[in-house]
C-alpha cells in the first residue's frame, strides 16, 4: 500500500525540491507543493516534479470569490494535480464552482481552520476560541457543496469524519514526538493523526530540513 505521508516541499528552488523528492520517493505517498513553491516556478515547476512520477497535492489554498477561483483552477487543469486546496471560509458557491472547474480525478479538498491558529488567535479574527465547531461546521459545508474533502488538525479529523465517512481527510501540523512545532499550535503525532481518521498525512519540515530527509522519512513511516 502506497504510504499515506505526503511530504510537504516548502522551497522556492526547483533543484533543491527535486533532490528533496528524489531522496525521500520510496518513503512517501506524494509531493505537496504550495504557494512558496507555486510563486517562484509556476506551472513548469509543477510539471517538472510532476516528471518524478509521484502524485502531486497542489496546494495554493484558493480563497476569493466564486468566479475568480473557478477560472484559476482552469488555468490549473492541465496540471491535472491528484489534489487541489480551497478555503471553506470562500463559502459554499466557491467551493461549487471550484469542483466544477477541476480536472475528473482531482480530488478538491477545503482547508477548514489552519493548524497554525489556536483558541486566541480564532478570538482575535472573531471567531469561537473553540476550533472543533468551526471545523464541523465548514466540514458539513465542504461536504454539502461536492467537494471531496477538508484538512484540519489531528485533534479534529475524528469528529469531522464522524460527520462524512467517505471524505477524504487531509491532516497537516503533524510532528513526531521529538520534533519542534514551529509556527504549527494545533499538532499531532502521524500514528496519531492517523489512528484518528487521517486519510493522509502532510509532513513538511520535519522531513525537509532534516540532516538526511531520507532516513528522517523512513522514521516516520516506521511509526505507521
Ligand atoms: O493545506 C495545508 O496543507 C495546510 C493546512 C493547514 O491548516 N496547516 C498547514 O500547515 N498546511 C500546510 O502543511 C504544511 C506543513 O508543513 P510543516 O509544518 O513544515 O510540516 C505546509 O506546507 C502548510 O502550508
Amino acid at each position: 500500500m502506497r504510504s499515506p505521508i505526503y511530504v510537504a516541499i516548502d522551497t522556492p528552488e526547483l533543484d533543491r525540491a527535486r533532490s528533496i523528492a528524489e531522496r525521500v520517493r520510496n518513503h512517501v505517498g506524494g509531493i505537496k507543493l504550495g504557494l512558496e513553491f507555486f510563486s517562484a516556478n509556476g506551472r513548469a515547476g509543477v510539471r517538472e516534479m510532476a516528471d518524478l512520477g509521484l502524485p502531486i497535492f497542489l496546494d495554493l489554498k484558493l480563497h476569493d470569490i466564486p468566479n475568480t477561483v473557478g477560472k484559476a483552477i482552469q488555468a490549473l487543469r492541465p496540471l491535472k494535480p491528484a489534489i487541489l486546496t480551497v478555503h471553506a471560509a470562500g463559502g459554499r458557491a466557491m467551493m461549487e464552482d471550484a469542483k466544477a472547474a477541476a480536472p475528473t480525478g482531482t480530488k478538491v479538498v477545503a482547508v477548514t481552520v489552519l493548524t497554525s491558529l489556536d483558541g486566541s488567535d480564532l478570538s482575535s479574527i472573531g471567531l469561537a476560541a473553540e476550533p472543533q465547531p468551526q471545523v464541523e461546521r465548514l466540514t458539513a459545508l465542504a461536504r454539502d457543496a461536492g467537494l471531496d474533502g477538508v484538512v484540519c488538525s489531528g485533534n479534529e479529523v475524528a469528529a469531522a469524519k464522524a460527520a462524512w465517512p467517505d471524505g477524504f481527510f487531509v491532516v497537516p501540523g503533524v510532528r513526531p514526538a521529538e520534533s519542534g512545532h514551529g509556527d504549527q499550535k494545533r499538532v499531532m503525532t502521524p500514528r496519531q493523526a492517523l489512528d484518528n481518521g487521517a486519510s493522509i498525512l502532510v509532513v513538511g519540515r520535519p522531513i525537509t530540513q532534516a540532516a538526511d530527509p531520507d532516513t528522517a522519512a523512513r522514521a516516520i513511516e516506521a511509526t505507521l
